[in-house]
């Protein structure tokens, strides 16, 4: 059995007739008068002496690609003649003509086509247009003309493509032709053979303003039940849940600014007009946006065997899955909504046209990835209309523009009660997590939503709203709601919330900008602030100080997990990057007079000796980059002198001897293999061992040694059974020993001259 939506499909499918392209009965030579200054009246059909004459005033054609206009014959190849030279008299067959297009492009009743004169084009022998779509210059513009003058010509033909179809006009040589298209439809003027093809195009401007068209009420009733069908049953077979959402994909191409209610072309005018009637029974909001549609397909690549496939490299098989986003749309009073972000699932969508019949805008071959085979992605945008149920509203809503919601809830709050708004806001429930971690605004979403909880007063509501959120996300800007939240819901509930802002493990599962450590290096900003509100003074330094003993405990983690590194480079790198957030923490605990989290610093980072040693000397770096001059606070100078102590025993070791072979490997595992490998590694002459061993046991060591980055190869020699794992000790160990040893020195030359050595 058909589902709902395929039903509404088809019966939308038998809505309209209207076609993309039409070519209108010619027009007789007499009918048409075009004159060219400098040259008179033409004669039709043209002659090709008057045709030579024309192409003498001709310039070669121009043509638009996005914000440039560009010549280049290799797409665009044709003669313009300069417009302000030609005049047409069509004497009084123009309306007719117009009317007669409108009615065969389904222009609906109330509007009508303005055409303006927009180019005369002469194409020689061998001139032709390249497939492109002509640019809607104007807002009304929705639909190109083309008139052929007679002329003795072959090729040339002008080629529609739309919706995976061609549909060739050819010229005549005795009587005037007239093609018609949406300029969504791309289309191309194939080369000409022989003589001169002459046209004008006309830029065709949609006029009146359409009311909605009435379709029959059986239709309207057929696609009443399909929506309401649609609504009422489960996603798929195997689930409970039913559909969000029924979004019904156009056929035409729109442009943000292009797609009004009004301004729908030729066959989608119909079916949108019959949906809104048909929304409007089944109690459903209908809106018209622009869709993102991503298909990934089961395919491989074509190697040619399975016959020609013109043009296509894949063997493309079956739909794996199609993700549909929405994040513009118009509502049905014609109000934009945009930044939303609406996402449907491929059971939610119709279409009378496939996307498969469809050029994609952009496709991605994937080799195989584990997951899948083969695969090949696919992206469309489509316009479409998207309807739900109307006491859905709200939720569906809110959930594809979360900042809206707040928004909303507040506007109840303070026009009707906060009560009522709270018991709405318990409706977020389900999806406002998701919402939350999707949206691009959070950090703004974050200050809307704690004023919001601030007004509604409400606990739980407010720990529902608020639970979402990082603690990455909290900057100056929140300080005085922040201390306002605290009024309200007291301390222990907010410390509560800020547990899970900061995560259970402190996992900072955020890139780049979002990082707990960059976040960590804001941290006297943010204490600035909160010390610096004028208003809930009291609960804003309780903030403060929460969260600087807080953010202790979350860099203390990384230290950790940074000093657990195996290999040297790495546990420098990722503790060099510590640094920074170290001093900066440090400084916010100076900021709101906190003596214990500092204290804590010292001693954790003494705890690991000489290990943290570069995220020391990078903390006092940056503390000097940031507050140069002044005496060094009693913490910094504590760890500065610690790790010059740690610097100068290295520095004082003996250097190593050209005889000496030992390295230490990291603590890590301590299985008998490692405490083989560890004694080998520990002797000083040892310098090569040949070990057979099974593959397990060599793939252990490869392991250990990469990941210890140690100067070690490691080689297996394939023969024997079992085979032999050769390790061989290199001379870097020579050369990173003295790089060490220089950096160490000049190390400690930078902390002499802070005073700490
Ligand atoms: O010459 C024609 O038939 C069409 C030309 C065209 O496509 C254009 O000017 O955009
Ligand atoms: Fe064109």
């Amino acid at each position: 059995m058909a589902a709902p939506r395929e039903v509404l499909a088809s019966l939308l499918s038998k809505q309209s007739e209207a076609a993309a392209s039409v070519q209108l009965t010619a027009m007789q030579p007499a009918e048409l008068r075009v004159e060219v200054a400098g040259l008179g009246r033409l004669k039709l059909p043209v002659s090709t002496a008057q045709a030579k004459k024309l192409r003498g005033l001709g310039q070669p054609a121009r043509f638009g690609r996005r914000e440039e206009t560009l010549t280049d014959p290799s797409v665009r190849d044709t003669w313009q003649v300069p417009v302000e030279l030609v005049s047409v008299d069509w004497q009084g067959a123009l309306e007719h003509k117009l009317a007669s297009l409108g009615a065969e492009l389904g222009l609906p009743r109330g509007s009508w086509f303005r055409a303006e004169l927009h180019s005369m084009l002469l194409y020689e022998e061998g001139q032709f247009f390249l497939p492109h779509q002509d640019s809607e210059k104007d807002d009304a513009m929705v639909a190109t003309l083309v008139v052929t003058l007679p002329t003795e010509h072959t090729g040339g033909e002008l080629v529609l493509h739309h919706l995976g179809e061609e549909t060739v006009y050819r010229g005549l040589r005795d009587r005037i032709s007239l093609v018609g298209f949406y300029a969504d439809c791309r289309h191309e003027v194939r080369p000409v053979q022989s003589g001169y093809r002459v046209t004008l195009t006309y830029n065709l401007m949609l006029q009146g303003n359409p009311g909605l068209r009435q379709a029959e009420a059986q239709v309207i009733d057929g696609l009443a039940a399909a929506i309401t069908a649609h609504f009422d049953e489960p996603l798929r077979p195997t689930t409970s849940s039913r559909p969000e959402h029924l979004a019904f994909l156009l056929d035409h191409e729109y442009s943000e600014h292009g797609l009004t209610w009004q301004k729908l072309k030729g066959s989608d005018a119909a079916a949108v007009a019959a949906l809104r009637q048909a929304a409007e029974k089944a109690e459903c909001d209908i809106v018209l946006g622009l869709s993102e549609i991503k298909e990934t397909w089961d395919a491989w690549e074509d190697d040619g065997y399975y016959g020609e496939t013109e043009g296509d490299e894949y063997q493309v098989n079956d739909l794996i899955e199609a993700e549909i986003g929405i994040s513009w749309w118009r509502d049905a009073q014609g109000r934009e909504v945009t930044g939303a972000g609406l996402y449907l699932s491929d059971s939610e969508v119709c279409a009378i046209t496939p996307n498969s019949s469809m050029e994609p805008e952009s496709s991605e071959y994937e080799g195989y990835m584990g997951n899948y085979g083969n695969t090949l992605d696919r992206w469309y945008r489509r316009a479409a209309v998207v309807m739900w149920p109307a006491a859905r509203r709200f939720a569906i809503r809110a959930q594809a523009d979360p900042a809206w919601a707040l928004e909303e809830l507040h506007s109840i709050a303070r026009h009707s009660d906060p009560v009522a708004a709270a018991q709405q806001a318990r409706e977020l429930e389900p999806f406002w997590a998701g919402a939350v971690r999707t949206s691009a605004k959070q950090r703004q979403l974050l200050g809307d939503a704690i004023e919001l909880s601030v007004v509604l007063g409400d606990a739980e509501v407010a720990r529902l709203l608020l639970e979402p959120f990082r603690i990455e996300r909290v900057r100056g800007e929140h300080a005085a709601a922040l201390g306002r939240l605290v009024k309200e819901f007291g301390s222990a509930w907010f410390q509560d919330l800020v547990e899970d802002w900061f995560g259970s493990d402190d996992y900072t599962f955020y890139l780049g900008e979002d990082r707990r450590e960059n976040w960590l290096t804001e941290l006297p900003e943010l204490c600035s602030a909160l010390l610096g509100s004028t208003e809930a003074r009291r609960e804003c330094r309780l903030i403060a100080r929460h969260l600087v003993v807080r953010s202790w405990t979350s860099l203390a983690r990384l230290i950790e997990r940074a000093a657990a590194h195996q290999s040297l480079r790495i546990r420098r790198e990722a503790l060099t990057g510590l640094g920074d957030p170290l001093s900066a923490l440090l400084r916010a605990a100076l900021a709101v007079g906190d003596k214990r989290v500092p204290k804590h610093v010292v001693e954790h980072c003494l705890k690991y000796e000489d290990l943290v040693a570069d995220c020391v000397l990078q903390a006092l770096r940056n503390a000097v980059e940031v507050d140069a001059g002044s005496d060094w606070e009693p913490p910094f100078l504590a760890l500065g002198r610690a790790v010059a102590g740690h610097l100068q025993a290295r520095v004082d070791a003996p250097i190593r001897a050209k005889t000496d072979w030992s390295i230490e490997l990291p603590s890590g595992c301590a299985c008998p293999l490692c405490v083989e490998l560890k004694s080998f590694l520990a002797d000083a002459s040892d310098k090569r061992r040949e070990w057979p061993l099974a593959k397990r046991d060599r793939q252990h060591l490869h392991g250990r040694i990469d990941g210890a980055e140690l100067p070690v190869t490691h080689v297996t020699v394939r023969s024997g059974r079992p085979y032999t794992l050769v390790l061989a000790k290199t001379d870097q160990l020579f050369t990173l020993d003295e790089q060490r040893r220089q950096r160490d020195q000049a190390d400690l030359e930078w902390l002499r001259t802070q005073g700490m050595a």
